[in-house]
């Protein structure tokens, strides 16, 4: 509809022009009216009327992107505690240096800058020819033309009008472009509200500990910020010596994670203190502190990186450790049936911009976008068996003395966490060690103390069978799950 509403303006008016007194018989006119979309149609370096695909195939670049990623929400906490900043940042750079000039630029904006001004210049000019050729006549014969005149004028003051409109339109970009620029400045006066120490661990003034890390919350409450009324720990004190093993259990919402957070120093008590080997925990520097400290959560994320770089991107470049860390962590099996093994890079980011390509599966462009490298998907268990190499990775450094794992083992099929856990506990050679779990089976019975929380308190704490005999909140948790069992086993 709305191209016969066109095309019927267009004749209508072109008819006007050619019936018009002034320009009766004058076939010329008309033709120099269309000259602006006729340059257009036949000249124009249009891509969105091609057919098109442009792929980025830069490896530095890709990696970029990907390591970019990597500094987004999602990462945040995993990157903080594993210290990667700095690590992310090198790879960065070397990608950057590798890329040297290449343009890194939008693809359409790379198009837009190939195309010269000469042919929007051209253009320009024929959009005014008419009101050129008019002008020209009027001078000519000025008798014929005196209302073609006014008619000249009233165009020529719409034109005036548009470029001035132009102008302040072009002041409001550069005041919107100043702001900014501000806003990028005003980072520099951003306070941070983290208060790093400046104290090395394991410091002078640490206790000599052995290989475990002595921890010490002394009344600590704690909000989440944004949330003012409600506390997530209320007055929490518990004293965890080196080389202990932990359980935390509880309800969810209790307070478990919010716990191991804290220990990460992922956050700051709002009121108490937390002591590690007998030091207030905000004198050591963060990123020492984090050396020393492996986590292992449910939140953990495949990095769009190669497997490889999954496991071994904190630490070092050596194959043997990294195969090691795989075999610990239970997925050498699946890594290994991959067609690209450790190389395989689960999520890959490519880049791609397709204009007008049909959806015919035999096009050769099609073929092309088919050919493209895909996400490959692998089970809940076994990205967590790859999060738990990266974490064995990290447990086998010999700087490594607390060890805090928040429930990694939901997506794990009973021996993938029988295994992980074992394991764990195996090699654990006198790391502290923080297990938070809602299965008690395979830990409880091992730990050396038990933390049981409820609404943000911590209302009991001892061994296994302490906990049953007092017969409270551990002993109504444990008491379900054993029931489980007994009514599967009378159903049998
Ligand atoms: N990022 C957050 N912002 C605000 N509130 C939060 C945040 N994370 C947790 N909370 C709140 O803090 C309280 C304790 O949460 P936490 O995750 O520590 O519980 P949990 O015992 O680990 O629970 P689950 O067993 O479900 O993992 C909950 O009430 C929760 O809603």
């Amino acid at each position: 509809m709305s191209f016969v509403g066109e095309s019927l303006t267009s004749a209508s008016q072109l008819v006007f022009v050619l019936q018009s007194p002034h320009s009766a018989g004058d076939f010329l006119f008309p033709i120099i009216s269309i000259s602006q979309p006729l340059l257009y149609t036949c000249f124009d370096e249009n891509v969105w009327s091609k057919v098109l695909l442009a792929i980025v195939n830069n490896r530095d670049h890709r990696r970029m992107e990907a390591l970019s990623e990597l500094t987004g929400e999602g990462y945040r906490e995993e990157i903080i505690a594993g210290n990667l900043g700095d690590h992310i940042l090198a790879e960065y750079k070397v990608s950057q240096e590798n890329l040297g000039d290449t343009c890194t630029d939008d693809f359409w904006d790379q198009v837009q800058r190939g195309n010269t001004p000469i042919f929007d210049i051209f253009c320009a000019l024929a959009r005014d020819l008419p009101l050129a050729y008019c002008a020209i006549k009027a001078i000519k014969s000025p008798s014929k033309y005196s209302i073609a005149s006014v008619a000249v004028l009233q165009q020529s003051s719409t034109a005036l009008r548009n470029s001035f409109n132009s102008i302040l339109n072009n002041v409001a970009t550069f005041q919107r472009h100043v702001n900014i620029l501000k806003e990028l400045y005003s980072v520099f006066d951003r306070k941070i509200e983290f208060c790093d120490g400046d104290i090395s661990y394991p410091g002078e003034e640490s206790r000599p500990t052995g290989r475990g890390m002595g921890l010490e919350l002394q009344n600590v409450t704690f909000s989440y910020p944004g949330s003012k009324t409600k506390t997530a720990l209320n007055n929490v004190s518990l004293s965890i010596k080196p080389g202990q093993l932990v359980v935390i259990v509880g309800a969810n919402g209790s307070g478990k994670s919010t716990m191991v957070k804290l220990m990460t120093r992922l956050y700051e008590p709002s009121s108490g203190t937390l002591l590690i080997d007998n030091v207030a925990a905000e004198r050591y520097r963060s990123s020492s502190l984090r050396r020393a400290m492996a986590t292992l959560t449910q939140d953990h994320k495949i990095y769009p990186l190669s497997i490889y770089e999954n496991i071994s991107l904190i630490t070092a470049d050596d194959p043997a450790l990294v195969t090691k860390a795989a075999k610990q962590g239970g997925a050498l099996k699946f890594i290994e049936r991959l067609t690209d093994g450790m190389d395989t890079i689960l999520e890959p980011r490519s880049r791609t911009f397709n204009v007008n390509i049909p959806s015919d599966p035999a096009h050769p462009l099609q073929k092309q976008i088919d050919s493209l490298p895909k996400k490959i998907d692998i089970s809940g268990g076994e990205k967590q068996r790859l999060v738990a190499a990266r974490i064995f990775m990290r447990f086998n450094m010999e700087e490594v003395n607390f060890v805090a794992v928040d429930e990694p083992s939901s997506a794990l099929d009973a021996e993938g966490e029988s295994q992980l856990f074992n394991q764990l506990i195996a090699e654990r050679s006198g790391k502290t060690m923080v297990f938070v779990t809602h299965r008690f089976g395979h830990l409880t019975q091992h730990a050396d103390m038990i933390v049981c929380m409820k609404d943000g308190a911590l209302v009991e704490c001892g061994s296994h069978k302490d906990l049953l005999k007092l017969d409270g909140e551990y002993a109504k948790l444990y008491n379900i799950q054993a029931g489980a069992f007994a009514v599967n086993e009378f159903s049998e």
